[in-house]
């Protein structure tokens, strides 16, 4: 996958693979939902709140990062999305992944305000065959998993990226180079970041 362009605030990036690492073998993007509209006014609880529709911000920077991934060629075998209408109408709106191959979404009742190890869990249950991945879903728990494993490996230039939180429509990329469902954190790099 080639790089995303740098995150607002951050340095130029440089990919792993002019750092002189090998070209990386399976790639992950997690990314949380685009702007949502706040539930109808006196509407509350979880109902509610799943059904909370993008907003046109929302299906239009939701739109520019399936533009930034098929620029970067990411071809996804497996998308997770958590079953909320914010999630799956960011998906809708990501459009088409690059290449003809289609990938096997999966609406995923777990994802939905998930907990960072939940989310974490969840690679476990990858198919050995999909070595490119995403997941869609929410904070805090995608936050809080992006600043787990950028513990242990951020890139040069990714740090000021990394305090700006995760807002909506943001993406982290990572590679392994072991299958998803064996990697250990230790395996799981971030090699990239992007916040609308
Ligand atoms: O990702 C999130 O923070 C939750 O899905 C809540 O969404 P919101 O920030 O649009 O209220």
């Amino acid at each position: 996958m080639k790089p995303l362009p740098p995150a607002k605030g951050g340095n130029p990036l440089m990919p792993d693979i002019q750092a002189g690492h090998p070209a990386p073998v399976r790639e992950m993007v997690l990314m949380r939902h685009a702007q949502a509209a706040p539930a109808p006014f006196g509407e509350m609880g979880m109902q509610a709140d799943l059904a909370r529709p993008l907003t046109a911000h929302g299906r239009q920077t939701a739109a520019s990062c399936g533009a930034l991934l098929r620029a970067r060629h990411f071809t996804p075998d497996l998308v997770m999305v958590s079953p909320a209408v914010r999630t799956r109408q960011t998906l809708t709106a990501i459009g088409s992944f690059y290449g003809d191959r289609q990938p096997d979404i999966r609406y995923v009742n777990a994802l939905y305000d998930a907990a960072p190890q939940t989310i974490r869990d969840l690679l476990y249950e990858v198919p050995d065959k999909a070595s490119n991945i995403m997941i869609l879903a929410h904070n805090p728990g995608l936050q809080a998993l992006v600043a787990h494993w950028a513990a242990r490996h951020c890139p040069p230039g990714l740090e000021n990226a990394l305090h700006q939180g995760f807002p909506p429509a943001s993406m982290a990329c990572f590679t392994a180079m072991r299958a998803w469902n064996q990697a250990d954190d230790g395996d799981i790099r971030l090699t990239d970041l992007s916040c609308q």
